[in-house]
């Protein structure tokens, strides 16, 4: 069921890769909503909450999430290893936001 512009679920680790519901947000939509929230100080935003607990508390997040990434990978499967780099990459933005960095700061070093 691929299209022109959805990847072939089959050429992925994960069976059946979004294949019904396609991707929820990319990396840049994510981020525009987390500095939207971060910048209007959201009420209920856990990214508001976060950032208020400052830079040595996410960065934690940033390893805690990474080393889960690393274990899924082993141990759990690709639907768990996508699940925790998903919440690895959320984690990422908000330190990019508690560091004061747009995305553009980190392109530049791709
Ligand atoms: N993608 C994420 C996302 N990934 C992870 N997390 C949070 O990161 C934290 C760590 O997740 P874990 O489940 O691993 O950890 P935990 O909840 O501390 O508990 P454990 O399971 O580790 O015991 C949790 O609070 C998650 O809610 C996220 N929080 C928000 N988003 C997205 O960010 C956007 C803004 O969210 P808010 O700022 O909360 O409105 C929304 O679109 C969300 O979908």
């Amino acid at each position: 069921m691929g299209s022109a512009t959805r990847p072939d679920p089959g050429a992925h680790g994960v069976g059946g890769w979004l294949e019904e519901s396609g991707p929820v947000k990319t990396f840049e939509e994510l981020f525009a909503e987390l500095q939207a929230k971060a910048a209007a100080g959201t009420p209920g935003s856990g990214t508001v909450d976060a950032l208020a607990k400052g830079v040595h508390f996410v960065g934690k997040k940033v390893v805690e999430e990474a080393a889960e990434s690393w274990m899924a990978a082993e141990h759990e499967g690709p639907e768990r290893t996508a699940e925790e780099i998903s919440q690895l990459l959320y984690q990422v933005q908000v330190l990019m936001l508690a560091s004061g960095l747009e995305l553009e700061d980190v392109y530049r070093h791709l």
